[in-house]
């Protein structure tokens, strides 16, 4: 397994339990969808992942991963460039072979006219291209990434499934949490559907479909059907 999360409790104080029995593992070459409500606790869980709650009752393993946040999140007064040139530091791989990536992905993404100038600085798109950059330069086992397609345009919403797409095909195990739930019907091998904190349903499409009793039904319709009621339970 590239990634197991057995979460049995975790918030962000002991006070403030939001996670309850939460497992789930993802494996070489799979993308799995984190899907679920506003506030059903996606990000949490991903937080629960990374180490960052305050309050965490559970185990976590996973491979090197990079972590694509919703927010980007920058050095200030440091360039694109410098950003690039600082994550290489960070890393033992060969040199030239990495700035020939990085300067493939800056063109891809259409980020080489700004290479010198500052992130902090660049438009909310824009920030979470480089953030991708970066992610995918560090060519990890595993990418954690929280909701990508918000916010990129069309051209980069279909760069980033072409990258996500071949970065499956070389063996990595992606963990993505999404609202836009077409996109990820078409592209996710299996799904962890999550509303107040716990588990609703997981697995694949079928999964999904015999666990929401529609047999035809779009991964739309099924988390509707799933999720209806489950925030007025408590
Ligand atoms: N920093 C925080 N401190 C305390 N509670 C928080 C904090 N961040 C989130 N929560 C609470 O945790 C619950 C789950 O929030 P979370 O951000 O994980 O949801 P989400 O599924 O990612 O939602 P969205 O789709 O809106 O991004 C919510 O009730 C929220 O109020």
């Amino acid at each position: 397994m590239f990634l197991t999360a057995d979460i049995q409790e975790a918030g962000y104080s002991e006070d403030s339990i939001i996670l309850k029995d939460i497992r789930f593992a993802i494996s070489r070459g799979e993308l799995v969808g984190l899907i679920g409500p506003n506030g059903a606790g996606k990000s949490t869980t991903i937080k629960a992942i990374l180490g960052i709650l305050n309050y965490m009752k559970g185990e976590i393993e996973a491979r090197e991963y990079s972590y694509i946040p919703e927010r980007p999140i920058f050095y200030e007064r440091i360039t694109l460039w410098e950003h690039i040139d600082f994550l290489l530091s960070t890393l033992e791989t060969d040199k030239k072979e990495f700035y020939e990536r990085a300067n493939g992905l800056l063109k891809t993404f259409q980020l080489s006219h700004v290479i010198h100038h500052f992130p902090e600085s660049f438009s909310k798109g824009m920030q979470q291209k480089v953030m991708l950059i970066l992610a995918l330069l560090k060519k990890p086992d595993v990418y954690i990434i929280d909701e990508p397609f918000i916010g990129l345009d069309p051209r980069a919403v279909k760069e980033l499934l072409q990258m996500l797409h071949k970065e499956k095909e070389n063996g990595a195990g992606i963990l993505m949490s999404t609202h836009v739930l077409d996109t990820a019907e078409k592209i996710c091998d299996r799904f962890i559907l999550i509303s107040n904190g716990k588990l609703v349903s997981s697995g694949t499409m079928d999964d999904i479909r015999k666990d929401s009793g529609l047999l035809n039904g779009s991964l739309f319709d099924c988390f509707d059907v799933l999720t209806t009621g489950e925030n007025n339970d408590g």
